[in-house]
C-alpha cells in the first residue's frame, strides 16, 4: 500500500503544479481514475438482501477481484495512474479525532442497522488499524461479531434475523457514481438508493481532508446535503463548455437545475447543461448504462431509450439573466441536440448490440453500451458484448476487452467502475 507521502508527492502533480482535479471532456486522454477493488463486501451479499443492495447474483469474489485486477492493470498499462478509494480513505482518516469523527458519521447515517447499538460499534470499528477498520465499515459488521459480553442491552440479544449491525456496501466498486469530477471541482452527490447513500460520505472526506486535494481550490458544485438525488453514472462531460445529465431513476430533474445555476454562477467556462431523460427502469439506471462518449463525434447508444423517429426528450438548460433561473428550451431529437450543442456537422450513434433486439437487451443488460473512454477513439468495453465491440471497430474504435463475468453481475461496466479524477484537455 503506498504511504501518503507518497501519493501527495507523485511527481506529475508536482512537477506540472497541476490542479488535483481536472475533468473537461469524457474523452481526453485519462491520466489519473478512482477504483474501488471489491472485497469482502461483495461476499456479505445474500440471496434476500439481493435486490436491496442492488445486485442480480453474487459474485464469486476470487474472480471478480481477478477481473479488476486486470481492468486496473489494463489501465496502469496505459500509464494511467490508478488510485484506490480504500487506500485514500485509509490515508485520510490519518489521526484519531477523524477517525472517531467518521466512524460517527458513518454510524448515524447507518440508521435503522445500528438500532441503538451505536457505542459498542464505534468502539468494536476504533479497536482496529485504519486499514482494517475501513475494511470492516465498507464490508459491513455481522451481529454475531460483537461478542456477547460487550452486549448490556436487552436488544442487543434478540435474535431478529437480520444478520447485519452494519449494512455492506456491495455497490462501492461502482466509483462512478458517489461523486463526479467536472472541470476543477467535483459534485459529491445525494444518492438516491439507501444501499448506496454512505458512499459518497467517502468522497466528501477525501475532499476534505485528503493531503492531495484538501488545502487545494476544489469547488464542490452540489453536495450530499442537497435534497434531491443526482448519480455520476448520468453526469458525462461532453466538453468543457456542455455536460450532459440524464433525468433517470436515480437522477432527478432538480438536482440538475441546481447543479446547472451553480456551474453558471460559478464556472464560467460552463455554457449548456443537457438533461437527457431516459426511461426510469432497473435496466437503464443511469444515462451511462444506455448512452456513452466514445471520440469527438461519435456515440455508443441503447436504441430502445429513442422513440421511432428517434424521438426522445432533450432540455438545454443556458445562463439567463436571472441568477436563479435558467433558460430552459426543449429538444426531440437526442442526435440532433447534441450536433447543436457540439457544434458538429455530422455525428455518429453506434446501436449497442447492432440495434438486433435480442443482441442489443443482452449486450446493454451486461453494459455494453457502458464504455470508458481512454483517449479519444480509445475505449475499455467487456469482452462478453462481442457484437457491440466488433461495431465500434467497424467505426474505427481501439477497443480494449476485459474480462467480464463477475464484474458484470453488480450491474455496471467500466465506466461506472471508474472515476476519473485527471483527464488531458482537448485541443481543438
Ligand atoms: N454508473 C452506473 N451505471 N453504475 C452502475 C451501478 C450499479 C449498481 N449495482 C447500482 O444499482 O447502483
Amino acid at each position: 500500500m503506498s504511504s501518503i507521502t507518497e501519493i501527495v508527492s507523485t511527481p506529475e502533480i508536482q512537477k506540472n503544479r497541476m490542479h488535483p482535479i481536472n475533468v473537461t471532456s469524457e474523452i481526453g486522454t485519462l491520466k489519473t481514475v478512482l477504483l474501488k477493488r471489491p472485497g469482502k463486501e461483495v461476499e456479505n451479499l445474500v440471496p434476500e438482501y439481493l435486490q436491496r443492495l442492488l445486485f442480480d447474483d453474487i459474485p464469486y469474489l476470487p474472480v471478480i477481484q481477478r477481473e479488476h485486477d486486470y481492468f486496473a492493470e489494463t489501465l496502469k498499462n496505459r500509464g494511467i495512474e490508478v488510485l484506490y478509494l480504500e487506500k485514500l480513505v485509509v490515508e485520510t482518516l490519518s489521526n484519531q479525532e477523524l477517525r472517531k469523527q467518521f466512524i460517527d458519521d458513518i454510524l448515524r447515517e447507518s440508521q435503522a442497522n445500528v438500532n441503538g447499538a451505536a457505542k459498542v460499534l464505534k468502539e468494536y470499528l476504533l479497536s482496529f488499524p485504519t486499514s482494517a477498520m475501513v475494511e470492516k465499515i465498507m464490508s459491513g459488521v455481522l451481529k454475531r461479531e460483537i461478542e456477547k459480553s460487550k452486549k448490556t442491552h436487552l436488544y442487543e440479544f434478540m435474535e431478529d434475523h437480520y444478520p447485519f449491525y452494519l449494512d455492506p456496501m456491495p455497490n462501492l466498486y461502482f466509483t462512478r457514481d458517489p461523486a463526479a469530477s467536472i472541470g476543477n471541482g467535483i459534485s459529491i452527490n445525494k444518492m438516491r438508493e439507501p444501499a448506496r447513500q454512505r458512499e459518497s460520505l467517502f468522497m466528501e472526506y477525501i475532499i476534505n481532508y485528503h493531503p492531495r486535494f484538501a488545502g487545494h481550490d476544489v469547488p464542490v458544485w452540489l453536495d450530499r446535503s442537497f435534497s434531491f438525488s443526482i448519480e455520476g453514472g448520468d453526469e458525462l462531460i461532453l466538453s468543457k463548455e456542455v455536460v450532459a445529465i440524464g433525468v433517470s431513476e436515480r437522477t432527478s430533474a432538480k438536482a440538475i437545475e441546481r447543479l446547472a445555476l451553480n456551474l453558471f454562477k460559478r464556472q464560467d467556462s460552463t455554457k449548456k447543461v443537457v438533461a437527457v431523460e431516459i426511461p426510469k427502469c432497473r435496466a437503464f439506471m443511469h444515462l451511462d448504462t444506455v448512452f456513452t462518449m466514445v471520440d469527438h463525434d461519435k456515440f455508443t447508444i441503447h436504441p430502445a431509450i429513442q422513440g421511432p423517429q428517434g424521438n426522445m426528450n432533450v432540455y438545454i438548460l443556458e445562463k439567463s439573466p436571472e441568477a436563479e433561473i435558467a433558460t430552459i428550451s426543449h429538444r426531440s431529437n437526442l442526435q440532433e441536440a447534441l450536433k447543436e450543442v457540439l457544434g458538429l456537422s455530422e455525428l455518429v450513434l453506434i446501436p449497442c448490440g447492432g440495434g438486433d433486439e435480442i443482441a442489443s437487451s443482452r449486450e446493454q443488460w451486461n453494459d455494453g453500451s457502458n464504455t470508458l473512454a481512454i483517449a479519444p477513439g480509445v475505449v475499455v468495453t467487456y469482452d462478453r458484448n462481442y457484437i457491440s465491440n466488433d461495431l465500434l471497430r467497424q467505426h474505427g474504435m481501439e477497443v480494449i476487452e476485459i474480462t467480464s463475468s463477475e464484474l458484470s453481475r453488480g450491474r455496471g461496466g467500466p465506466r461506472c467502475m471508474s472515476m476519473p479524477i485527471v483527464r488531458e484537455d482537448i485541443i481543438n
